[in-house]
């Protein structure tokens, strides 16, 4: 599919906003053909932040991973601005989604500012240079998450939460229309949590889509327009902020609700 024909697709997509922009039905996941997650029905819509909670090893990387194509669902479907997410091509489904996983080590020695801009490269033509426009579309993402004075310094020789940071500065960097986010606030400290968490009840209510996981409750329900809890790879509850209560933390968590009373007290 030529850029062209991708962007008219999905103006009018967003004009008549037809649908969700992402939606996987019966989805099955897994890693080499072992199930670890079924019966997995998501719909996520224009200008929404859908947060995902549940335990270690409950499946929220790997459904994100089954949902961006990175790994083959194993039994039913994701479809992508209403279309089969097979038949994206690569390219358009770059520019369309951005993704932020858990934790990514940079083996080279990039800058901060040159990865950042690594972000503008979906939009970038394939022998071009990155244009005065994505310069400045990458300085302002910087400046957003506050790391613009980390511009110079290489990503190797950054704390991990700079890192993390300069990841969500990436993904800015896209303007995608989908961000999927794996834990995007899990090495920040307490200042840069909130600032990220503002960035992107911000992105949501400029019609970004955004697909979180957290194993903070309370960041659900700071930015959260819906939630889903996943235990043992099996969507258990979803709903409003109004569905995270002690009782169903302590059920999707497997602890005692007076514990969580406790921590909350
Ligand atoms: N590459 C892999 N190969 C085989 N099994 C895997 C692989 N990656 C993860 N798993 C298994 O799949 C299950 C779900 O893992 P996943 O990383 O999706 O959970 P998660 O909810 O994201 O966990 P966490 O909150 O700890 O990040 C776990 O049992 C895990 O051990």
């Amino acid at each position: 599919m030529s850029d062209t024909a991708f962007d008219a697709m999905t103006a009018d997509r967003h004009q008549q906003d037809t649908g969700p922009v992402l939606e996987a039905r019966g989805l099955a996941i897994g890693h080499h053909r072992k199930r670890i997650g079924e019966d997995i029905d998501l719909q996520l819509h224009r200008g929404e932040v859908l947060c995902l909670l549940g335990p270690n090893g409950s499946g929220k990387t790997t459904l994100f991973r089954t949902l961006l194509g990175l790994l083959p669902a194993l039994d039913g479907s994701v479809r992508i601005g209403g279309k089969p997410l097979p038949g994206w091509p690569r390219k358009a489904l770059a520019r369309l989604i951005a993704y932020v996983p858990q934790s990514q080590a940079v083996p080279f020695p990039f800058t901060v500012a040159q990865m950042v801009l690594m972000g503008r490269t979906v939009h970038i033509g394939p022998f071009a240079q990155p244009s005065a426009h994505d310069r400045h579309v990458a300085a302002e993402a910087l400046e957003a998450l506050g790391i613009a004075h980390l511009s110079a310094r290489a990503c190797m020789e950054v704390s991990g939460g700079e890192r993390q940071l300069a990841l969500v500065a990436r993904a800015l960097a896209q303007e995608a229309r989908v961000l999927i986010l794996d834990e995007p606030t899990s090495s920040l400290d307490f200042g840069n949590q909130l600032r990220v968490l503002e960035r992107i009840a911000t992105l949501g209510k400029r019609g970004i889509a955004v697909l979180m996981s957290t194993h903070q409750p309370e960041h659900a329900l700071r930015v959260a327009d819906r939630v889903a809890f996943l235990k043992a790879g099996r969507i258990v509850r979803r709903g409003g902020r109004e569905i995270i209560d002690a009782r169903a933390l302590a059920e999707l968590y497997g602890v005692a609700e007076s514990l969580i009373a406790a921590g909350s007290a």
